[in-house]
């Protein structure tokens, strides 16, 4: 037997002819051996190869059984892990895509570490449920609703989904679809053990259930008289969209029942409140994730990330920080990143310091101006303001 090294660092072995490789299965022996024939089909002869299996006929139904179905569960289980996993994006209705090469795991993701467990034990119960999907009658699928203001980790805990799975990452940009039939094209050409990502459902889809209209730039064209998207002197019109929400919807609960394989579906949103009842409903989603404001815990995580850190004397005062102000995990992290410039730990935790605590005395600005104590619904005021920004600049960047 001998073996390489491929592209993605993974050993592929691979057997010599006449090479036998035993193995046991349930106290069964068997020996796979490699052997190539001649197929003599009309005049053409060209080799064929093939693996030769040996046992005793004593274990014969227990090979040709539950052991070849084992075999073809790790190969296809062991195919799935070494090949390189794509991220797809639509223009329209078409995919193209990437190589999939994003760090993110769960292990870096900062979170409460039983909420994170929580989800690693779903995520990982479901990727092994085929059995129960099948004898249920139900699509082999599920739907997660992640929701949280902006840079809480949303896009990255997805990667981190797709990391642990080892699926492929449709990344589905619903505004630029136009009809219930590209999205039926779209979601049937995706492949099994795939993530359909749907990012800001509330900026692609409105609350009555009717895809938020886009802008498009329309001229009429000299020559033939056509309104075409062209750049130039322009009028502005709003084009009816015909992606619905109940369209979406029905996919998910029906399309996929008769696809096999199995697939996640994420919808991420910075306003859950905001959101269709019918799609919120459970059932349709199957599981509602927060992610919220960057905790103690969260920080450590962060810390153990950027700064190969367990512990410091400056964590208790970043603890108690932390507890009285909403920061997202996006803007520790860049503090944090700054190590790598001061290249001094210290100098890096006393500058997160100050801007907590500058974070702090806005939060209580603004609770004296609006005549209240400096307590949480204000301090969610003072960070929704800088967050207020973001969003908007998410939904200019759709529309
Ligand atoms: N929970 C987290 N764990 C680790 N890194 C995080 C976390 N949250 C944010 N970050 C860092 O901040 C960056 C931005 O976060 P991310 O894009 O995942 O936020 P988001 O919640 O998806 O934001 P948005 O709602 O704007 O899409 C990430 O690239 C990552 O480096």
């Amino acid at each position: 037997m001998c073996g390489y090294v491929k592209k993605n660092q993974s050993l592929v072995l691979s057997m010599d002819h006449n090479e036998e490789v035993a193995d046991e299965f349930q106290g069964a022996k068997v020996w796979w051996a490699l052997e190539k024939t001649i197929d003599m089909h009309r005049s053409a002869h060209r080799e064929r190869w093939y693996y030769k299996l040996t046992f005793h006929r004593t274990h014969r139904a227990l090979i040709v059984g539950p052991y070849i179905k084992h075999v073809m569960k790790e190969g296809n289980a062991t195919k799935m892990g070494n090949r390189e996993r794509k991220l797809y994006t639509n223009n329209g209705a078409r995919w193209s895509h990437v190589v999939f090469e994003h760090p993110s795991t769960f292990k870096t993701l900062a979170m409460d570490p039983v909420k994170k467990q929580e989800i690693i034990d779903d995520l990982m119960a479901f990727s092994k449920a085929e059995e129960f999907y099948k004898s249920t009658g139900r699509a082999w699928k599920r739907g997660y609703l992640l929701y949280g203001p902006p840079g809480t980790g949303k896009s990255t805990m997805i990667a981190a989904m797709a990391n642990l799975l080892g699926y492929d990452l449709y990344d589905l940009e619903l505004t630029s679809v136009k009809n219930n039939t590209e999205l039926r094209k779209l979601l049937l050409e995706t492949s099994n053990k795939s993530v359909i990502v749907i990012e800001d459902i509330d900026c692609s889809l409105d609350l009555t259930g009717q895809r938020s209209k886009k802008k498009y730039k329309v001229i009429e064209d000299e020559d033939t008289g056509d309104g075409k998207e062209k750049e130039g002197e322009e009028k502005e019109a709003n084009i009816p969209s015909q992606v619905t929400l109940s369209g979406l919807l029905n996919f998910i609960d029906g399309l996929w029942s008769a696809c096999k394989g199995e697939r996640l579906i994420v919808f991420t949103t910075n306003y859950v409140e905001k959101l269709d009842a019918a799609l919120t409903r459970k059932g349709r989603l199957d599981k509602h994730i927060e992610l919220s404001y960057c905790t103690f815990e969260a920080f450590k995580v962060l810390a153990r990330n950027y700064l190969k850190l367990e512990s410091h004397h400056l964590f208790p005062a970043i603890c108690e920080l932390l507890g009285e102000t909403n920061v997202v995990s996006a803007d520790v992290a860049e503090h944090l990143m700054r190590k790598t410039l001061s290249r001094n730990v210290d100098i890096c935790l006393q500058n997160l310091i100050q801007a907590l605590e500058k974070e702090k005395e806005n939060g209580k600005l603004i609770a004296e101006e609006e005549g209240k104590d400096g307590n949480n619904q204000l301090k969610r005021k003072c960070m929704t303001s800088t967050q207020d920004h973001l969003i908007e600049d998410k939904k200019r960047a759709k529309n």
